[in-house]
C-alpha cells in the first residue's frame, strides 16, 4: 500500500478537520477524495504530506511513518491555495524547488516539465504576470519535479479552462501509466469519474463511502423492467436473486448485487412466461451518488458507510 491510515485524526482545538480516517491507497491507482466544502479534504492531505501533525491515530505513506524525510522526497504536492513569490519568474520558481529537491541535471527536467504543463515560452515572465491558470500549471510542474512516486493534487484544475482540464487529465493518466500513484481532491465530479479507479467520500470530517468507483456506481444503479401481467410466484423468484424488487404498475425496479445477475433476471422472467417488453440498467452518475451521500439520502442501502 502506498497510503495506509489507521483512525487518523487531525482536529483544530478539538474541532473540524478529519476524524478516524481509515483508508488505503494502492500503488499505481488514481484515488479520488471527494467531499463538500469544509469536509476535511485538505486537512487530510496536509496531514499525509507531513505539513500538519495528527492529533490521533497513525498512517504510513510510501511505507514510512508520517513526516519521514525519505518518503517526503518521493511525494509531489500541489496545494489548493498556494502562492509563489510573484517577483520570481516561472523558471526561477522551478530552479528554486529543483535545488530544494537536489535534482540532478535540473535544466533538462525543468524544460521537460514546462513543456508538459504548457508553460514553455512563458518561463522568463514574472509569476506576478501569470494568469491563475498559468500559476496552477506552474504548481503542477513543481509538484512533478522530483519524479514523485506519489502525487497529491488538491483541486488541480480549479483555475483551468476546458482545454487545460483535458491536458491535466492526460497528465494524470500518463502518471498512472508510469506506475505513479495519484491522490486527487476535486469538486469536479465528472473529471473524477473519468480518471479515478477508486474514490472515498468525506463529510463532516468522516469517511462516508469508499470503494471501487465502478462498483460504487453499479451498487447504486437499478434495473428497470417493463413487463406484462406478472406470472404467479415471479416476484418471489426474483427476490431470490435480487437485493431488492419493487413492482409499480407494469414496471419492475430491481437492484442486483452484480452484473452477472442481469441475464439471470431476464431468464427467470422469460421462463415464467411473463411478457417482457423492456429491460435496462438505470445508472447513477458520480454527481448523483455524491449528492445522495452527502445529503444523507438512500444512495447506499447497507448502512451509511461502504467498504468494498
Ligand atoms: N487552520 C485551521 N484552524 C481551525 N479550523 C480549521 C483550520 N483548517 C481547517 N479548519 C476546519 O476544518 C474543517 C475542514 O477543513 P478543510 O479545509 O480540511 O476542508 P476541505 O474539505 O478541504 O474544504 P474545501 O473543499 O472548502 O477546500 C472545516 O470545518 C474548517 O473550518
Amino acid at each position: 500500500m502506498v497510503i495506509e491510515t489507521f483512525n487518523l485524526t487531525k482536529q483544530y482545538d478539538g474541532k473540524g478537520g478529519c476524524v478516524d480516517i481509515n483508508l488505503s491507497v494502492k500503488e499505481g491507482e488514481v484515488f479520488g477524495f471527494l467531499g463538500p466544502n469544509g469536509a476535511g479534504k485538505s486537512t487530510l492531505v496536509k496531514t499525509l504530506v507531513g505539513l500538519l501533525r495528527p492529533t490521533g491515530g497513525s498512517a504510513r505513506v510510501l511505507g514510512r511513518p508520517l513526516g519521514d524525510i525519505r518518503a517526503m522526497g518521493k511525494i509531489g504536492y500541489l496545494p489548493e491555495n498556494f502562492r509563489y513569490h510573484d517577483w520570481m519568474t516561472g523558471l526561477e520558481v522551478m530552479r528554486f524547488h529543483a535545488e530544494l529537491y537536489k535534482i540532478p541535471r535540473p535544466a533538462e527536467r525543468i524544460s521537460e516539465l514546462l513543456e508538459l504543463v504548457g508553460l514553455s515560452g512563458h518561463e522568463k515572465k514574472k509569476v506576478a504576470g501569470y494568469s491563475k491558470g498559468m500559476q496552477q500549471r506552474l504548481g503542477l510542474a513543481v509538484a512533478l519535479l522530483a519524479d514523485p512516486a506519489l502525487v497529491f493534487l488538491d483541486e488541480p484544475t480549479s483555475a483551468l479552462d476546458p482545454v487545460g482540464r483535458i491536458e491535466v487529465r492526460e497528465i494524470i493518466r500518463d502518471l498512472k501509466k508510469k506506475g505513479k500513484t495519484v491522490f486527487l481532491n476535486s469538486h469536479l465530479l465528472s473529471e473524477v469519474e473519468m480518471v479515478c479507479d477508486r474514490v472515498a467520500v468525506i463529510n463532516r470530517g468522516r469517511i462516508i463511502a469508499c470503494g471501487d468507483l465502478k462498483d460504487l456506481l453499479f451498487e447504486n444503479s437499478a434495473l428497470t423492467v417493463k413487463i406484462g401481467s406478472p406470472a404467479e410466484g415471479l416476484i418471489e423468484e426474483l427476490k431470490k436473486i435480487a437485493l431488492q424488487v419493487k413492482l409499480q404498475e407494469d414496471i419492475l425496479t430491481i437492484k442486483v448485487a452484480k452484473r452477472d445477475d442481469i441475464p439471470l433476471i431476464a431468464k427467470v422472467i422469460v421462463q415464467s412466461e411473463t411478457p417482457l417488453y423492456e429491460l435496462k440498467m438505470e445508472g447513477v452518475s458520480l454527481e448523483e451518488l455524491f449528492v445522495n451521500l452527502v445529503r444523507g439520502g438512500k444512495a447506499i442501502d447497507n448502512g451509511d458507510k461502504v467498504h468494498l
